[in-house]
C-alpha cells in the first residue's frame, strides 16, 4: 500500500492515495497505520479518493474532484479535519492532481474551498462556526467552563486561568455526555497577547495532538467571545507551531503550513 506522510503544525497524517476508489479501510487497519511504534504513526489517516467514487459525497462531485476521507487514529470517522484539509490540498498540488490556486475539497462536512501556491501556507475556508452556549470539562480535579462550538465536528473551547503548559493531558478530560453524545474535542486556552492565544487540545479519537485546525478556529471563537468580539484575526499558538485564524461575519479561515515529509510502501501485517 503506497503512503505519504505529512503534517500541518505537527498534526500528522498518513495519506493513502486511492485513485480508483478501491481501498477498504476498516478501523483496525487505520489504528495499525497510526500506531507510532508498530505502524507508520499519525494522528489520523487521509484517504485521497475521487469524489465520484464516494456515494455519500456524490452531490459534491461537481464542485470538488477529490474527497478527503478522514479517520481518527483509533479508526473512528470524523466529520471534518482542518489541518488534514490543508495537508490534503498540499498533496494534491505537489503531486499534480490539482493546480495551485483555489479549489474545492469534498469532506463529510461539505465542500471546503482551499487556497495555496506551489509552496507556502495553505488557507481553508472553514465555514461559519456554530456556537451553542456553554459547557464544562473536568481535568485533574479542576472544572473548566468553555464554549460549545461546532465546526462540522464538536468542540469545547475553554479559556482558562491555569497555565496550559502545566496541564497533564495524558488522559481525556471528562465532559458532559448529554451535551456531546458523539464525543468532543477539548481545547484549553490561555490568552498570551493582543489577539494571541496559546492552546492545547485533546482530540476525540486521537488523544492529545500537537495541533488541531478545527480546534484552532473554535479557540479563536472562544477567545473572541471572551473579549466581547465576533470578528477579527487571531494567532493561535499550538505545541507544533502557529496558526492564523480569521473570523469574518459569515465564515472563518484557517491558515498555516502544510508539509509532506515521506513516501513509502506499507505492508499490512496485523499486530
Ligand atoms: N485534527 C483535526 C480534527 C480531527 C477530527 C477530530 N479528532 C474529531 O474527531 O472531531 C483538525 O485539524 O481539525
Amino acid at each position: 500500500m503506497r503512503f505519504v506522510k505529512g503534517h500541518g503544525t505537527e498534526n500528522d497524517f498518513v495519506l493513502l492515495p486511492d485513485l480508483e476508489g478501491r481501498l477498504d479501510l476498516p478501523a483496525a487497519l487505520v489504528a495499525r497505520l497510526c500506531d507510532r511504534r508498530a505502524g507508520i504513526g499519525g494522528d489520523g489517516v487521509l484517504r485521497v479518493v475521487p469524489t465520484k467514487f464516494v456515494p455519500e459525497a456524490e452531490e459534491q462531485a461537481a464542485q470538488a474532484e477529490w474527497f478527503m476521507d478522514y479517520r481518527n487514529a483509533d479508526g473512528s470517522l470524523a466529520e471534518m479535519c482542518g489541518n488534514g484539509t490543508r495537508v490534503f490540498a498540499r498533496y494534491l498540488v505537489d503531486t499534480g492532481l490539482a493546480e495551485a490556486g483555489e479549489f474545492g475539497v469534498a469532506t463529510r462536512n461539505g465542500v471546503k474551498r482551499v487556497r495555496l501556491g506551489t509552496a507556502g501556507d495553505v488557507t481553508v475556508d472553514m465555514g461559519s462556526p456554530k456556537v451553542f452556549g456553554e459547557s464544562r470539562a473536568w481535568l485533574n480535579g479542576r472544572e473548566y467552563r468553555g464554549l460549545h462550538v461546532n465546526m462540522g465536528n464538536p468542540h469545547l473551547a475553554c479559556v482558562i486561568d491555569d497555565p496550559v503548559t502545566e496541564l497533564d493531558l495524558a488522559a481525556q478530560p471528562r465532559y458532559d455526555r448529554a451535551v456531546y453524545p458523539e464525543g468532543v474535542n477539548i481545547e484549553l486556552i490561555n490568552p498570551v497577547g493582543d489577539h494571541a492565544v496559546s492552546m492545547r487540545v485533546y482530540e476525540r479519537g486521537s488523544g492529545e495532538t500537537r495541533s488541531c485546525g478545527t480546534g484552532a478556529v473554535a479557540t479563536a471563537v472562544a477567545a473572541a467571545h471572551a473579549a466581547g468580539e465576533t470578528t477579527g484575526v487571531w494567532k493561535v499558538r499550538v505545541l507544533g507551531g502557529s496558526l492564523k485564524i480569521t473570523l469574518d461575519r459569515d465564515t472563518s479561515y484557517l491558515t498555516g503550513p502544510a508539509t509532506l515529509v515521506a513516501t513509502g510502501d506499507y505492508h499490512d501485517i496485523p499486530i
